[in-house]
């Protein structure tokens, strides 16, 4: 990884080049790239548990619980993402749209 100031970012570009090069052990190709319709449900079904683990680790009040499950959210949606073909700049400019 070149630099670690925007982690996230330099995350999203793995996940999209995993897209284009579709290594055999990549997860994200296992899940992204089958090519069919269902690999969109296989990634919102991803997002739905790691969207009830993160409301769980809250409810019990544990922080680094809440941080890793956070993590896999926010990795599961980024991955949604790219199979739609959105850059990390639309994002960003969603973003910046909403800044007061
Ligand atoms: N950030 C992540 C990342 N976060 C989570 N995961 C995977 O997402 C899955 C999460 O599923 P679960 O929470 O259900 O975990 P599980 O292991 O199935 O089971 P439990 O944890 O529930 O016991 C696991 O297989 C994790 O390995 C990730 N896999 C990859 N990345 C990044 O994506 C890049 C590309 O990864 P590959 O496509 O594998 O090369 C990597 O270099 C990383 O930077």
């Amino acid at each position: 990884m070149e630099s670690t100031q925007n982690v996230i970012k330099e995350v999203y570009k793995v996940i999209q080049s995993r897209m284009v090069e579709k290594p055999e052990s990549s997860y994200v190709v296992s899940l992204a790239t089958d090519g069919k319709k269902s690999s969109v449900n296989k990634i919102c079904e991803k997002i739905g548990e790691e969207s009830a683990e993160v409301i769980l680790a809250a409810k019990d009040n544990d922080k680094s619980e809440i941080i890793y499950e956070s993590a896999d959210l926010i990795f599961h949606t980024l991955v949604l993402l790219s199979k739609f073909e959105i850059s990390y700049e639309e994002l960003e400019e969603e973003f910046k749209k909403r800044m007061k």
